[in-house]
């Protein structure tokens, strides 16, 4: 059975350092390596500090990265385009890279978000084991959770190694999600949207 995905403002376990670094010495006698030699002799501690990094959405809390927010009475879209993300695909454990574009437009009570904040909650999401669409819903999600706003849109635009450095090996292609809420689910506002980020 498929286990349901963690939740968006879940808190995971400590990570686990030793455990990191013996499993991945156990990973390198598997492939046939010896871990004793030279250049793979720390790898291990290598490793587990690249997944502490990775992973370090586990244990973020989008409501801390959307800190800052400014009460301004805007009641326009504001989007914010071209945000690069790096995240790990969660079925082979390689990355996926590409650009996140986030639009909103403010609630009632016309409350905006500081800019850096919104890259900030893309790598909350980002930086677990993810599937695209799943980080997609989350960033909306959140924001919509948060900022209650009028309407919400998210693109992701991604390549996936899984599928370029092995498998069907396609490099250049692109994987494209989007997730609409609100008034942004309006066909013309959402054209208007998806314009505005399609359109460079
Ligand atoms: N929908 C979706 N699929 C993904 C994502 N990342 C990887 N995948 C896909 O997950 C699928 C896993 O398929 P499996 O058949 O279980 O694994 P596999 O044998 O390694 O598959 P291949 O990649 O086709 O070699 C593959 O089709 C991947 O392309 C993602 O973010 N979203
Ligand atoms: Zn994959």
């Amino acid at each position: 059975m498929t286990k349901p995905a963690r939740p968006a403002n879940s808190t995971a376990g400590a990570f686990d350092h030793e455990r990191v670094e013996a499993a991945v010495r156990e990973l390198l006698v598997a492939i046939g390596e010896d871990p004793e030699r030279e250049g793979l002799a720390e790898t291990p501690q290598r490793v587990a500090r690249a997944y502490a990094e990775m992973f370090s959405g586990l244990r973020e809390d989008p409501a801390q990265a959307l800190t800052t927010t400014f009460e301004l009475g805007h009641d326009e879209m504001i989007l914010v385009k071209d945000i690069e993300i790096t995240s790990t695909c969660e079925h082979h454990l390689v990355p996926f890279y590409g650009h996140a574009h986030i639009g909103y437009v403010p609630g009632n009570d016309g409350r905006i978000a500081g800019l850096s904040k919104l890259a900030r909650l893309v790598d909350v999401f980002a930086k677990r084991p993810q599937v695209q669409e799943r980080l997609t819903t989350q960033v909306a999600d959140s924001l919509v959770d948060l900022m209650k706003p009028t309407g919400v849109i998210v693109v992701i635009e991604a390549e996936h190694l899984c599928m370029t450095m092995r498998g069907v090996r396609k490099p250049g292609s692109k994987t494209v999600t989007s997730a609409v809420r609100g008034q942004l689910r309006d066909p013309a506002t959402r054209s208007e949207a998806m314009s505005l980020i399609i359109g460079r």
